[in-house]
């Protein structure tokens, strides 16, 4: 079986700062994939080398076996990979099920002729739309605040909206880039339990950037740890957890 994303010697550089220096990714379709580091490791920087925010400076970035690297960020989205962001960027003003709607732009059937005609074919299109983010509404559990403005949602609700917004464009990769900052503990518990449902009922692969400890250790099948740029260790969570170098990094032990 090959992998969704194999990541070979990622290097990206700021000038004199070396931010990600080597750094080697495997993601297997179907898996939850931890990043994890201590602040400024470099984590959000190999996420912007992976979504073509950025050019990386050096290295091999694999979709399916195809190299993607230094594509722009649109044309490796329509390969499938999408992204959350540390922070939450919906349309605050739109309502939770426009925000799913407009996400779904590509999708639709916007040919201007028939949409001012409101041609059969335009309708269907329409209500598929509509069909289509009614169901991730219900599974992100926001049924009930569809008709809602976005920025009147609880924060949690919000982060599940974002990921639900991300299912619109049907992605083979989902990347969550610190999914449970500022959360509560019973938010993180639904966001722990919506992630797991996107595996095993959506077969959809995520790859996380996470400090919640608890949540990386419970829900990822295989972790990556970095430290100053450069990878540290990576294996099971069981194997993580008890790596020495990991713990160093993390308590600062000498
Ligand atoms: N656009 C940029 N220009 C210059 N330096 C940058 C840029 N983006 C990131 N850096 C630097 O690269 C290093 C890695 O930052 P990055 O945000 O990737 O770390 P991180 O592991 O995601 O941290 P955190 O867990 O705090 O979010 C930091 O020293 C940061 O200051």
């Amino acid at each position: 079986m090959s992998a969704l994303l194999t990541v070979k010697n990622l290097s990206m550089r700021f000038g004199g700062l070396l931010a990600v220096d080597g750094v080697n990714l495997t993601v297997e379709p179907g898996q939850v994939v931890s990043m994890i580091g201590p602040n400024g490791a470099g984590k959000t920087t190999v996420f912007n080398c992976l979504t073509g925010f950025y050019k990386p400076t050096g290295g091999d970035i694999l979709l399916r076996g195809e190299p993607v690297q230094g594509l722009p960020g649109h044309k490796i989205a329509h390969k499938g990979v999408v992204r959350t962001f540390q922070n939450v960027r919906l349309f605050k003003d739109m309502t939770a099920i426009e925000n799913l709607l407009i996400a779904q732009h590509r999708h639709l059937n916007t040919n201007f002729l028939a949409g001012l005609i409101k041609t059969p074919g335009f309708r269907r299109s329409e209500r598929e739309a509509m069909d289509f983010a009614a169901q991730w509404l219900e599974r992100v559990r926001l049924t009930d605040v569809a008709n809602r403005p976005a920025n009147t949602l609880a924060y949690g609700q919000q982060r599940r909206l974002e990921i639900a917004r991300c299912m619109m464009t049907r992605p083979q990769l989902l990347m969550l880039d610190e999914p449970a900052a500022g959360l509560n503990p019973r938010e993180t518990d639904e966001l722990e339990h919506l992630i797991a449902e996107l595996r095993t009922q959506h077969n959809i692969t995520v790859l996380l950037i996470e400090h919640d400890m608890k949540l990386v250790m419970s829900i990822s099948d295989h972790i990556f740890v970095i430290n100053q740029g450069r990878p540290l260790a990576d294996g099971t969570p069981e194997q993580v957890r008890n790596h020495p170098e990991v713990i160093k990094a993390y308590l600062g032990e000498s």
